[in-house]
């Protein structure tokens, strides 16, 4: 490892300790903080997901202790811009993937905060993780429009926000290395976007895939909250509130269950390194 001033340096045991992971292909940096000490600043996080100069992601989650005593754990979730975010589905399940491996928590199911509210985790022996994602509420009607083409959709809050378009369209063609255009007086804070196909899956089962471009993270290969904002646009075309959906992402494939306004997502949660940071990277 070098630092910026072109020394070889091995960070020492001071080096802030570092996990990487992902769920679904949707990546994170997990920084573990059990006394709450890192100073963790838009400008860090930015740094650290840069795939070039950093470690790369698409996103960091500060693990800490819950400081309102609701729940064990807070998932401190941020975008790769530095941006802050209410709920991260796929994050979450690496979250509570991280707790179990490092015995922070017992197995079994358990609760954990997060800016949306609470959320609950239950980890597999088989390494698939079910995260209740609380409720699920489709809104207005509104619009995209990307790669010069115009979408309608619908407007789902699953903790944070969602613009869920089921479309003809061919999805692989559109062009997400820039945001689409949505209509800022429906989302004032930014908004993600869904762009899904409904396939056939035969008897009676639902599948669909998507693409999806984040808010402050750009196209990613899976959104968690994506998944299950795509489940319930999809599921209410055909005058449905509750159904299980089989969810297909670029990354991967994840299961969606709704039921009585509540949403579970069901995925892997995959830890692939672990580290310290190079004192330079973090400054
Ligand atoms: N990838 C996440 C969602 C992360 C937050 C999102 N970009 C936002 O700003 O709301 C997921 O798996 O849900």
């Amino acid at each position: 490892m070098t630092s910026a001033g072109g020394a070889v340096v091995v960070p020492g045991p001071n080096g802030v300790p570092f996990l990487k992971g992902h769920g679904t292909e949707n990546d994170f940096i997990l920084l573990p903080d059990p006394d709450s000490q890192l100073d963790l600043t838009p400008e860090r996080v930015r740094r650290l997901c840069d795939r070039r100069a950093g470690l790369g992601a698409d996103g960091v989650i500060r693990i800490v202790p819950d400081a309102d005593g609701g729940a064990g754990f807070f998932m401190d979730y941020r975008n790769a811009d530095g941006s802050l975010a209410e709920m991260c589905g796929n994050g979450a399940r690496v979250f509570a993937r991280y707790l179990v491996a490092a015995g922070w928590v017992e197995p079994g199911e358990f609760d954990f905060a997060t800016r949306g509210g609470l959320r609950t985790a239950r980890v597999a022996a088989d390494g698939d993780v079910t995260i209740g994602m609380g409720p699920v509420r489709l809104g207005v009607r509104s619009s995209t429009r990307v790669s010069g083409l115009a979408m309608d959709g619908v407007a789902v809050d699953v903790g944070n926000p969602h613009l869920a378009c089921v479309t003809d369209h061919d999805i692989d063609g559109l062009d997400l290395t820039r945001a689409p255009e949505y209509d800022t007086t429906v989302f004032p804070a930014g908004v993600n976007v869904e762009f899904i196909e409904g396939l056939d899956a035969g008897a009676g089962r639902d599948q669909i895939r998507l693409r999806v471009h984040e808010r402050g993270s750009g196209e990613t290969r899976s959104c968690g909250t994506g998944t299950v904002a795509a489940a319930a646009a999809y599921l209410d075309l055909s005058g449905r509130r509750d159904g299980e959906v089989t969810v297909g992402v670029p990354g991967g494939q994840v299961v969606v269950r709704i039921a009585d306004g509540q949403a579970t997502l069901t995925g892997p949660a995959i830890i692939v390194a672990s580290g310290r940071l190079d004192p330079a990277l973090w400054g």
